[in-house]
């Protein structure tokens, strides 16, 4: 169990949250003599560097931008002398890969993975009423024991340069937002909550984990700040009769307010929104509140131009916007468990969520993603260091669950993207894996994990672990593309009709399928990269999908074009997208939001 709460920050009567987002300093250290030189104190001539961001796109020169190794970040912050009887914490959304955290010269934390949060107890370092330095000691290189998965290359004059095993830029730094956090010595550490729904009335069962022994209090309240529930107890049920439920399209969402009470004195208090509703497979459907729902939507990426894979409130509300405009309903967070807030946000949108771990890369290559679908087999689950990537493995999969476990939003968990999947070792690895992740979830969402197109139905040793399938299937592109699109269809057609013929009665969901294609390229008759064979692709594929009952979900790759290492295979990166980078449709999202509109 984790030995830190992951709760996200805020700010109350018990409690305050002050956001560090800012202008930090920044310095590079390919030398790595940092901590022998004492920077964990003091940066000497740092630079400056916006925090939240990847420090990749502010830089006019390759070895900054393209940057692999150690780098450091500083910041000065004001502790205030009332927090002195608090517990203090500094929380960071995440640090891309693996950070140390300094606090007055003192290391407070470590933390590996570079897609959750870090959360350093600081309380013991700070000075009260004066002003202290944060130092974070990171690095972004990648291996095969830690997620996601690649190698670290070093060029004849000596860089380090990423070599990812995956399909998108290694941008890095402090990417998310950073709050500095006070709360009372005993607190609130985490709490999780499920449902049941009982004809017009729905049952809340809820636990609340605290580090002291005091009285615990848990209250609803609606919309209209109507109390609607309140019972004590570390554990417990509430009745909510005619309770409004958390809907597709149409959320409803409560306010949890918990408090640990010394009698009549208030000790701590923690409040967050809830949404009721229920998840379940049944049979061939995906159920949400008992009623079947065909997922809609994108695998994303946390991308943008200059702020690369930074946190931006903006960018969010303009991909909500086009993800409303296009009549999507869901979206997969490939390939990493993404910013706090596009939860809360989807919460409040009525969005659905498949929220995945970091674990892509599973497959050894130097073009890595040019070898799926070959048939190339790199045994990557037999090499020594497995024992110590199911460790990071499991390791995300338990602080993901842990921080997203109570969003509405959620629906699903997704283990993996694209490993290899037919070995003995890898049945055992991810057997594992989703052992442990079904021992995690309150809610028992079901789980699942994307399986590229060596993952065919007669050597895959792994969906059998999935309660629903999510087939990443490029039919039409990496496999008889252009003018072997009939083929493609074939070859379409023959796959699905091995999946039916195992009768698995379990629902199937596209978690990829989609083109390269050039926003301004227009050609007829079409031709690959042009606008015009995105729209003939995704035809096809229709066609395809609503041939099979059990497919009960389409999330085209990719929502938008995003930033890849350079190589043969991109073009100034993935242009998959449906909206190019700046968010602007591409002619195919006019065909997806015909279709899409008309499925309901
Ligand atoms: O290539 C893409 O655009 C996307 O495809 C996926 O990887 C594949 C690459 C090649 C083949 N194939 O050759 O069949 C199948 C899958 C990855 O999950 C995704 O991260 C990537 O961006």
């Amino acid at each position: 169990m984790l030995n830190f709460s992951e709760l996200y920050p805020c700010s109350n009567q018990a409690r305050m949250a002050q956001l560090l987002d800012g202008m930090w300093k920044f310095r590079f250290d390919p030398e790595e003599k940092g901590l022998q030189e004492g920077w964990q104190h003091k940066l000497p001539d740092p630079i400056s560097m916006p925090v939240p961001a990847s420090f990749s796109d502010f830089f006019t020169t390759k070895e900054e931008r393209d940057y692999c190794g150690d780098f450091w970040y500083e910041t000065e912050v004001f502790v205030p002398r009332e927090w002195e009887k608090q517990e203090v914490e500094i929380r960071f959304g995440s640090i891309t890969h693996r950070a140390g955290v300094y606090c007055n010269g003192s290391l407070t934390t470590t933390h590996e993975g570079g897609f959750l949060p870090v959360i350093a107890r600081v309380t013991d370092h700070v000075k009260f009423g004066e002003v202290n330095t944060f130092i974070v000691k990171a690095n972004n290189e990648l291996n095969e024991e830690s997620l996601p998965c690649g190698a670290t290359a070093v060029l004849s004059d000596g860089r380090k340069l990423a070599r990812p095993y995956f399909d998108f830029f290694n941008y890095s730094g402090i990417q998310r937002s950073v709050w500095l956090v006070s709360k009372p010595i005993e607190s609130i550490e985490d709490y999780s909550v499920e449902y049941e729904l009982n004809g017009e009335d729905a049952v809340v069962h809820y636990e609340i984990r605290t580090n002291g022994n005091h009285e615990v209090s848990f209250e609803l309240f609606d919309e209209e700040k109507q109390q609607v529930a309140k019972c004590t107890g570390r554990q417990g049920s509430v009745i909510i009769p005619k309770a409004h439920l958390w809907n597709v399209g149409k959320a409803y969402l409560y306010q949890a307010v918990m408090r640990i009470w010394n009698g009549e004195t208030l000790i701590d208090e923690y409040s967050s929104k809830i949404g009721i509703r229920t998840v379940k497979i049944e049979g061939i459907e995906i159920q949400i509140n008992g009623k079947a729902v065909y997922l809609k939507g994108f695998g994303k990426h946390e991308d943008f131009e200059v702020i690369g894979r930074g946190f931006n409130w903006g960018v969010l509300k303009r991909d909500f916007e086009c993800m409303k405009w296009i009549g999507a309903n869901c979206f997969r967070t490939s390939h990493y468990p993404y910013a706090e807030e596009w939860y809360q946000f989807a919460d409040e949108e009525g969005f659905l969520i498949i929220d995945e771990v970091p674990a892509v890369g599973m497959m050894r290559s130097t073009r890595n993603f040019a070898d799926a679908g070959t048939g190339k087999f790199t045994r990557f689950f037999e090499t020594p260091t497995v024992p110590n990537l199911l460790k990071a493995h499991l390791q995300a999969v338990e602080e993901m669950i842990v921080r997203d476990k109570n969003h509405p939003s959620v629906i699903a968990w997704s283990l993996f993207n694209e490993p290899e999947t037919t070995s003995e070792q890898s049945k055992d690895y991810f057997t594992t894996v989703f052992n442990a992740a079904r021992a995690l979830d309150p809610q028992k969402r079901p789980m699942t994990g994307a399986f590229e197109k060596n993952s065919q139905p007669e050597i895959c040793q792994c969906y059998q672990l999935c309660d629903f399938i999510c087939l990443n299937r490029y039919y039409g592109w990496y496999i008889k593309g252009g003018p072997e699109l009939v083929d493609a269809r074939e070859a379409f057609l023959i796959e699905m009709n091995k999946w039916k013929d195992k009768n698995l009665n379990i629902p199937f969901v596209f978690t990829e399928f989609g083109t390269d294609t050039l926003a301004a390229e227009h050609k007829l008759p079409s031709i690959m990269w042009s606008q015009e064979y995105q729209n003939e692709y995704l035809d096809m594929n229709f066609e395809i999908f609503d041939q099979f009952d059990f497919i009960q979900g389409e999330l085209v790759w990719n929502f938008a074009d995003f930033q890849t290492t350079e190589g043969i295979m991109r073009v100034n990166g993935n242009k998959k997208g449906i909206f190019n980078r700046a968010r602007q449709p591409k002619s195919a999202a006019f065909v997806l939001k015909k279709r899409w509109e008309s499925l309901d």
